[in-house]
């Protein structure tokens, strides 16, 4: 189905309804594509089916990262607990996201610089936000940049790299389709994975956490999320699993939102006048600070409207069954793995009215309450496995189009009309705009 797997699967649930199944080699695939079967998947049968499907080549006693990263967890037990909740006291819970504002806006003020000193030239908003995301996450992590606007730093080829071991996990394996190849790695895909991990990102920090342990690298101020791992008893080897995890999880995602989110903006003139007019009317200075964000309701339904019909995940990550069971009258086997099309529930007419328009006024009010809660709105998930990160990304997209929308007039290349921009996507982790977007940013007077 490759890279518009999400397309065909909501064209064969037109056929085959809304909760279906097929077979590739000895894998079952169920896929429920109604707020309906996301409801029974994802609340009704949650434990039953909230595993992970971590493939025979990782899996073993002596797999270091197996268990060490909430992606790699196959089953929501104590293990996925543990990193869960180190996660969301230590970075996404309220008091954590307050405590690190400074770095988002002073990440996304240097941006905002960096665009200024430009002058005008066209800017391509995936790079910026690469080199923004990227250090916001490195300064939770590290306390330090690791890459500049000028493609230079130590860690300048994450993305690439983050790129590569995520295109090497969706490879099939001959282990999951044939079991007798069981733990040998007949593909040499383990080595090439645990390669990547331990040296190509590990070697990124491995100096920093070893000044760390030894007390001769304190991190000025507040302690960041490593000093909180070294002091728990980590070792180095579940450091970088889950430093693996936040790079690739939470940078291309809001990179990505970002991107579709200032392209939507672009085509709807109109919303992005009513936007703009918000902006500058509540914010006096420019400078964005995320306490000015609870006062742009209409920016924010903005940013849940381009989710909608952009969601990075479309299908979530699929989920495993841990166990048998009864899903809509039909028995879903241990270890079938779930997909939920995200994407087909996000544009079905049925639950959406005018569904292919970008019409942010839809989440203005109560509305979004009742459509997460009926699963017709879910970009970030439902259940245990839902996304940890959503207040991480939530405040550095809009931190980041605000600041944008503040400092700069936004005007299309070569005069191009707005509804000429090339809105085709491609599934390819995340769910991405085809055809990079360049905006002339001009500065406001
Ligand atoms: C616009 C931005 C984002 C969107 C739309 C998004 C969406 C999702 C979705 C749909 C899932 C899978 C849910 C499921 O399988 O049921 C997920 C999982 C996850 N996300 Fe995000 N995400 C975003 C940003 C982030 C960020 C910034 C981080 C961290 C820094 C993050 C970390 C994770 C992790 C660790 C998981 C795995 C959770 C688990 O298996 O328990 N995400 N995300």
């Amino acid at each position: 189905m490759g890279k518009n797997a999400h397309i065909h699967l909501a064209e064969m649930a037109k056929v085959h309804g809304q909760l279906m199944s097929f077979r590739i080699g000895q894998l079952i695939f169920v896929v429920g594509s109604s707020p309906a079967a996301a409801s029974e998947i994802l609340k009704s049968h949650d434990n039953a089916l909230s595993g992970r499907e971590v493939t025979r080549s990782l899996q073993g006693k002596e797999s270091s990262f197996h268990n060490m990263s909430l992606v790699f967890t196959s089953e929501s037990g104590d293990d996925w607990r543990k990193i869960r909740n180190i996660y969301i006291s230590n970075i996404f819970s309220s008091k954590a996201m307050v405590s690190r504002a400074h770095i988002r806006e002073t990440k996304v003020l240097e941006m905002v610089n960096y665009i200024r000193s430009k002058g005008g030239e066209n800017i391509s908003i995936k790079d910026v936000m690469v080199v923004t995301a990227t250090n916001i996450m490195s300064n939770t992590t590290l306390s330090m940049d690791v890459m500049d606007f000028e493609g230079n730093g130590i860690g300048a080829g994450i993305k690439d790299t983050v790129r590569r071991l995520a295109l090497l996990r969706t490879q099939p394996q001959l282990a999951d389709f044939c079991p007798i190849f069981g733990r040998w790695d007949p593909q040499g895909w383990k080595k090439k994975v645990m390669q990547i991990i331990e040296h190509e990102l590990g070697d990124i920090w491995k100096d920093i956490l070893e000044r760390k342990r030894n007390g001769s690298h304190i991190s000025s101020g507040q302690k960041d999320f490593t000093d909180i791992l070294i002091e728990r008893g980590f070792t180095h080897q579940q450091i970088n699993a889950l430093m693996e995890e936040l790079f690739s999880a939470g940078t291309d995602s809001i990179v990505s939102t970002t991107e579709w989110f200032v392209a939507e903006l672009l085509r709807n003139q109109e919303v992005m006048q009513k936007a703009r007019d918000e902006v500058l009317r509540t914010i006096d200075r420019n400078v964005v600070k995320e306490s000015d964000l609870v006062h742009l309701p209409f920016l924010e339904a903005c940013f849940k409207e381009t989710l909608r019909l952009h969601p990075p995940a479309p299908l979530l990550l699929p989920h495993r069954a841990i166990e048998t069971c009864e899903v809509m009258g039909y028995t879903i086997p241990k270890d079938s793995q779930i997909l939920v099309n995200v994407w087909a529930i996000s544009r079905d007419p049925k639950i959406w009215e005018d569904p292919l328009s970008f019409k942010p006024k839809r989440f203005m009010g109560s509305e979004l309450n009742s459509k997460v809660k009926d699963f017709e709105y879910l970009p970030f998930g439902a259940g245990r496995r839902m996304c940890p990160g959503e207040p991480l990304a939530s405040k550095t997209i809009l931190l980041a189009v605000a600041s944008l929308i503040l400092n700069f007039d936004w005007l299309l290349l070569n005069n191009m009309n707005p509804e000429d921009i090339n809105m085709d996507e491609v599934l390819d982790l995340p769910m991405q705009k085809k055809e990079p977007l360049h905006v002339n940013l001009k500065p406001r007077q």
